[in-house]
């Protein structure tokens, strides 16, 4: 989403996906860009397990990058198109409510501020949009019933939603290859695996593939056909993902189902 030419490609995809008949939804993030405009502000830049600790301060230019800017640019580089994509915040018509979390770091609970995770989604507004034939792209900003505003990583975001409208693929961008199976030690993919193997990999994984792994595995426990972590450097690489059989990067299956292949074949 940092590079001008990846993201116009990623917009034609999305447009592609739905000329041919399928109905995509997306939910960005943005944190180098918010962290980018909190350096400028002078204000701190933290990470605790893959999650950006929240200050009040901090919500607010979260809120003010990810929905006024961030959003702002896929819409307009999807509707360069046609008039497909409508932006909304997880806020919206109570898309997304969130409630406090933690971090958990070697084990213990760190308080990391208004950092949300998502227990109720009202897909009506999302639904709605579909039906008329747009392109829904949200922004991971959540309302809490306690009036505060929280900050959702997108990741796991975008696996709430996967799993509330019931839909058939999860597919989540990096800026990696795929799930590596010994980082930062080698980067051999992990080319599948299932739930449970994901499951009892997750204690090893570290800063941003936490929060995405995380997202992966709790969307094919809830029903989401499949995961997939796809490299988001590589131009088309959604398309390449989608419709190739055990494509690019890495693919999380359900429980159920065989995983364990590990030398990208
Ligand atoms: N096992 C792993 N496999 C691949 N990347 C990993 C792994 N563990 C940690 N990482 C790190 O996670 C990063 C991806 O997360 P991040 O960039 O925070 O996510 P986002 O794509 O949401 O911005 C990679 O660039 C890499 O530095
Ligand atoms: C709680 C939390 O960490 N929220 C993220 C939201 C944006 C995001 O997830 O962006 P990426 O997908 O680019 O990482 C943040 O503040 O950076």
């Amino acid at each position: 989403m940092v590079d001008p030419s990846l993201h116009r490609t990623f917009a034609q995809d999305v447009v592609e996906l739905w000329h041919a008949g399928l109905r995509p939804v997306v939910v960005h993030g943005g944190g180098p860009q918010i962290s980018a405009m909190l350096d400028r502000l002078g204000l701190e830049v933290r990470f605790e397990a893959g999650l950006r600790v929240t200050t009040p301060e901090t919500m607010d230019v979260v809120r003010m990058v990810l929905t006024g800017r961030v959003q702002r640019e896929l819409v307009g580089a999807i509707n360069v198109h046609g008039p497909f994509a409508v932006g909304l915040s997880g806020e919206d018509a109570h898309t997304m409510t969130a409630v406090r979390r933690t971090a958990s770091v070697d084990g213990r609970p760190v308080d990391i501020g208004l950092v949300g995770d998502v227990v109720a989604v009202d897909a009506s507004a999302i639904g709605a949009l579909l039906e008329r034939g747009h392109i829904p792209v949200i922004s991971p900003v959540a309302r809490g019933e306690d009036g505060q505003v929280y900050n959702v990583n997108a990741d796991l975001a975008a696996s709430a939603l996967a799993v509330a409208l019931g839909a058939d693929r999860l597919m989540v961008m990096t800026d990696v290859e795929g799930l590596y199976a010994d980082w930062p030690r080698s980067n051999d993919v992990i080319a599948r695996l299932n739930a449970a193997e994901l499951h009892a990999l997750l204690p090893r994984l570290a800063s941003g593939m936490l929060p995405k792994m995380e997202g992966c595995l709790r969307a094919v426990r809830a029903g989401v056909g499949r995961a997939q972590v796809i490299d988001g450097r590589t131009p088309h690489a959604l398309l390449r993902g989608l419709f190739t059989e055990d494509g690019p990067g890495t693919t999380v299956v359900p429980d159920e189902a065989p995983g364990g292949k590990e030398d990208g074949a």
